[in-house]
């Protein structure tokens, strides 16, 4: 926690709680991901799969409910395996491990992370069955990637520092907001 008195994690999410009242639904995931620019098709697939997969965890010894919300104050308990630990177990951002995803990946160039590298990024991470956590990572980092990858296909340190917070949601949003009105 911090001054905000929300989690790194909990910043990286309440860009998606369109309506600030602390609860994501779907379609509010939906949105947020086509007010940074993602398709439909991409953001109703990944719409479904978050809230499928994360709703009932963030309700601790609650009914599971249909509308498949997403509690932000519950969000570190949606924390899954095989991801990079920059994150810690109270959503809080560990630094160092961030600095790992470089000092260990990045060999082409110090600050950014070709595809490949990406790959082997991924499989290094991998806690052995774990599947579950094998396709959440791959997915959240293969969004990133698409998205926010360079003419070159390089992936940029700033731009994954950015996401754990979700101050790149925010810029992308402002972005993708300049280009439609000049379309
Ligand atoms: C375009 C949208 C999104 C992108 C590009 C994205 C990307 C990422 C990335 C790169 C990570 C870090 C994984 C790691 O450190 O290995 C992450 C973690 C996480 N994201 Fe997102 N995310 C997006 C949307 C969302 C949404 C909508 C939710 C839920 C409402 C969410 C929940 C989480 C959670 C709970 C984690 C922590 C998982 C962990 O580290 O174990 N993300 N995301
Ligand atoms: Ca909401």
């Amino acid at each position: 926690q911090n001054s905000s008195g929300l989690s790194v994690l909990q910043k990286h999410v309440s860009f998606f709680d369109r309506n600030h009242d602390g609860i994501i639904y779907p379609k509010e995931t939906f949105e947020g991901f086509r007010a940074i620019g993602c398709g439909v098709a991409l953001s109703t697939t990944a719409s479904a799969f978050i809230h499928a997969g994360l709703s009932q965890k963030t309700r601790p010894g609650k009914a599971p409910s249909p509308l498949l919300p997403i509690e932000i104050v519950n969000i570190k308990l949606s924390i899954h395996g095989s991801d990079s630990g920059v994150y810690d177990s109270e959503g809080g951002f560990v630094a160092s491990k961030f600095e790992e995803i470089f000092s260990k990946h990045a060999k082409q160039h110090p600050n950014a992370l070709t595809s490949d590298e990406l790959k082997e990024m991924l499989t290094a991470n991998r806690e052995p069955k774990d599947f579950k956590g094998w396709l959440a990572a791959e997915s959240e980092w293969k969004i990133l990637y698409d998205l926010c990858k360079d003419k070159e296909g390089l992936l940029q340190k700033d731009i994954v520092y950015s996401v754990y917070d979700g101050s790149l949601f925010e810029r992308l949003e402002k972005e993708h907001s300049k280009t439609k009105n000049n379309k």
